[in-house]
Order: C-alpha cells, then sequence, then structure tokens
C-alpha cells in the first residue's frame, strides 16, 4: 500500500491509504481507497473506485441564493452538448447534476451544521461555522487529482444532512454555491473562477418573481429574509467576487430614469486581463472605449433601446475590460449582428452564440445581457478546458508529473 496523498489536511492524511494502482482496458486505474465520509469523519469507510487518468478541470461559479446559478450551470451545460440529471439511482433530492463533460456539485452539500443545528447556534448557512472548508477542500482536490469523493447531501427538502453519494472525477468539475472562492486552499484548486453580483433591488425583483409567484410567500416574508442574509451576504460571500477570474454584475437599467421594477437590466461582463487560458471578448476594437448604440436597420428595438460600452476598467486593483450591455432584444434571431461585432467569443462557427441564445430562448434572461453574458462565459469554458487538455496531451508524461 502506497500512502495517500489526495487528503493533504493533517486529521485525514495520517489514516489514509490507497491500494498500488492497476490499469483496466478502459484506462482507468482501479484504486481501493480508504477515506473518511462527511458526516461520520471519525469512521473510515473502504471503496473500489476509479481513478481517471485525464485531467479534472475545475471551475468555481459563486452568488447568493436564487441568483442565476443553476440557470448559467444549464446554459454552460449546454453548449458541451447533453442534458444534465442527477446522479442515477441516488438520492432523489440530491443538487449534483451529472452529463458527459460536466458534474455541477452544489457546495450547500457542505454545510456541516443543518436547518435544526444552525437554528440552535444562531448563525446563517452564509456563515463559515456552517460549513466544512477542511471536507470540502480535501473532496474538491481528491476529484481533481482523479479519485472518486463520497460527498455528502444537504437536503434542501427536509433541512438534514442526508448519506453522501459517490462522485466520480469528471472532466470538468463546476463547484457552485456559497463559498467556492472563500477558502484559499480551494480558491487555488480552481481553473477558472466566476462570480454572479446581483445588486440588491435586481436580487430583490427576482425573489418576488420566484418565491411569491412560484413559492407562495408573502412580501414581508421576503423582504425579512433578504435582510436577514445581508450582513453576513456582506462578510462573506460579495468579497469573493475580488478573486472572480469573470464577474458577470446585473444593475437596474440606466435608459429609464430612476427604474425600480428590476425588469429592464444593465449587466457589466467584468473579464480579468492575464488569466491563463482565458483571453477576454471584446467590441469593435481590443483595448479602446467604445459606447455603441446598435439599434437601427439591423436591429429591432423598442422603448428604451439598448446600449452597449466596452473599455478597460480596474477592478479591486485588477486590470479588467469590461463590455456592458443595457435594454433588452426585442428579436432574438436578431442577436447575430450584435454577435458578429463581438470578437475572441471561442465559438465553433459563426453565430454560435446566437444559436445557443435562441435553443434556450425560455430561460429567464435570455432577451438580455444575462443570457448573453452567461452564454458567452460558458464558451469561454469550453475553450479553456480544451486549452488545458491540449497542453496537457503536448507534455511528455515524466514532466507533466515533475
Ligand atoms: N437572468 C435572469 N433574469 C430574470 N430572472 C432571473 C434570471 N436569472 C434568474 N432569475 C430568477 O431567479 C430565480 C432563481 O434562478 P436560479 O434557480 O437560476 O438561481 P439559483 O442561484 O440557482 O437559486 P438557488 O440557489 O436558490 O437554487 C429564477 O426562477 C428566476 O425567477
Ligand atoms: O443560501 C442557501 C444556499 O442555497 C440556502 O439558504 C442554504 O443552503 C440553506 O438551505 P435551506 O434554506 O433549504 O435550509
Amino acid at each position: 500500500m502506497a500512502a495517500c496523498t489526495v487528503y493533504s489536511t493533517q486529521s485525514l492524511s495520517t489514516n489514509c491509504s490507497i491500494s498500488t494502482p492497476s490499469k483496466t482496458q478502459h484506462g482507468f486505474h482501479q484504486r481501493q481507497v480508504v477515506f473518511y465520509t462527511t458526516s461520520r469523519r471519525n469512521s473510515k469507510r473502504v471503496i473500489t473506485c476509479a481513478a481517471s487518468d485525464s485531467q479534472t478541470v475545475v471551475i468555481g461559479l459563486a452568488a447568493d441564493s436564487g441568483c442565476g446559478k443553476s440557470t448559467f450551470m444549464r446554459r454552460l451545460t449546454s453548449v458541451f452538448g447533453g442534458a444534465a440529471e442527477p446522479p442515477k439511482g441516488g438520492n432523489p433530492d440530491s443538487n449534483t447534476l451529472i452529463s458527459d463533460t460536466t458534474t455541477v456539485i452544489c457546495l450547500d452539500d457542505y454545510h456541516s451544521l443543518d436547518r435544526t443545528g444552525r437554528k440552535e447556534k444562531g448563525v446563517t448557512a452564509l456563515d463559515p461555522r456552517a460549513n466544512d472548508f477542511d471536507l470540502m477542500y480535501d473532496q474538491v482536490k481528491a476529484l481533481k487529482d482523479g479519485i472518486a469523493v463520497e460527498k455528502p447531501i444537504y437536503n434542501h427538502v427536509t433541512g438534514l444532512l442526508d448519506p453522501p453519494e459517490l462522485i466520480k472525477p469528471p472532466r470538468i468539475l463546476v463547484i457552485e454555491g456559497l463559498h467556492p472562492m472563500f477558502d484559499p486552499r480551494v480558491r487555488d484548486l480552481l481553473d477558472f473562477s466566476i462570480y454572479l453580483d446581483i445588486s440588491n433591488e435586481v436580487k430583490f425583483a427576482w425573489k418576488i418573481q420566484r418565491d411569491m409567484a412560484e413559492r407562495g410567500h408573502s412580501l414581508e416574508s421576503i423582504k425579512a429574509s433578504i435582510e436577514a442574509r445581508k450582513p453576513d451576504f456582506e462578510a462573506y460571500i460579495d468579497p469573493q467576487k475580488q478573486y472572480a477570474d469573470a464577474v458577470i454584475e446585473v444593475l437596474p437599467t440606466q435608459l429609464i430614469p430612476d427604474d425600480n421594477e428590476g425588469k429592464i437590466l444593465r449587466v457589466r461582463l467584468i473579464q480579468k486581463e492575464g488569466v491563463k487560458y482565458f483571453s477576454p471578448v471584446y467590441l469593435f476594437d481590443e483595448g479602446s472605449t467604445i459606447s455603441w448604440i446598435p439599434c437601427g436597420r439591423k436591429l429591432t428595438c423598442s422603448y428604451p433601446g439598448i446600449k452597449f460600452f466596452y473599455g478597460p476598467e480596474t477592478y479591486y486593483g485588477n486590470e479588467v475590460s469590461v463590455v456592458e450591455m443595457d435594454g433588452q432584444f426585442d428579436r432574438l434571431d436578431e442577436l447575430i449582428y450584435v454577435e458578429s461585432h463581438l470578437s475572441n467569443l471561442s465559438t465553433k462557427f459563426y453565430g454560435e452564440v446566437t444559436q445557443q441564445m435562441l435553443k434556450h430562448a425560455d430561460f429567464p434572461g435570455s432577451n438580455n445581457g444575462t443570457g448573453l453574458f452567461q452564454t458567452i462565459v460558458g464558451l469561454k469554458i469550453r475553450d479553456l478546458y480544451e486549452q488545458i487538455i491540449a497542453t496537457k496531451a503536448e507534455t511528455p508524461v515524466g514532466a507533466a508529473k515533475a
């Protein structure tokens, strides 16, 4: 037995072991892995799992609850083709979504306190004390290293921690939730990170739409829940945006003075410069500053119209370039006109952004910058993944391990 280097925190490394790997006809190593499950950190479990030879690329997606993470994930999965589904035959309340290429795990599964536990201790789910970052790190690292893990499940229906589910290393692992960039060890594992920054006004409008219309909550209870989360959101969630490689910022429109309906949106795609395998999208002319109103013969715009902006900025001390769209499309098929003026989109054919947007015209935000920029970031992630895989394929085996 070789010592297991996967679980590197002190509490795990001393008791963790792994059998000598043997190669199967499918190019996988059969490994017997001894590790701890979440709910029982003091008890060992032995399972046999397959460790893939191919690299797992890890993407982090951070946002508050109800800010469009699921919608973004559906757009991302669609870029790779195939539908994402919960693990077959598993817990019906699993938060995990698996497709051919991607596995999306929800970081709510690393809540260390269940609903009652949080109530008793007087902490919210946003508070780091309600989450197990050691285990999050151990398991994301294991998956990145090609080792399957037994991940806990936080059941949103019952508010309890359910028995864990087996997660095998995928080609792309997306960790989405409240804290993907909070712990520096987890942050360092990310190949790319995104923050969905929804302004309070817009968050409120979306919450009302979903929780009042679809879940029967009262206006007062929605207001109270947003207010109760605010201090912890500001302390622990919002600061993560400084680490993100791409931020999608969603603000009320500036096209209608004093608009407070939250229906027409100004959306900014803030892209960090100098990130490996990521070259920011630009409008017309890279590095310049441009304001563009595309409404005319090629693009139908009803009131209040559409306005684009592109230019360099500084964001938390980092150089970024920003593409901004204020307003909404009347006709989605005309998006091709806008697409043809954007460069570095990482599309595989002319019109791919428009095609993706039309394919999911029923998703929230498909007629505005939220859908457009989520789709573009999805394409950039595909490009990043393909570059990482190509680089790995070119690297001689010995050099890769050095
Ligand atoms: N781009 C958008 N435009 C308008 N409404 C949106 C948009 N994105 C999300 N919403 C609204 O917010 C709700 C939540 O979206 P979604 O389920 O994608 O968020 P989430 O972050 O995954 O939420 P949760 O963490 O609570 O599961 C949607 O039902 C919709 O009402
Ligand atoms: O912020 C959240 C992330 O989605 C949830 O509020 C948190 O996970 C707790 O869930 P629940 O409200 O179902 O107990």
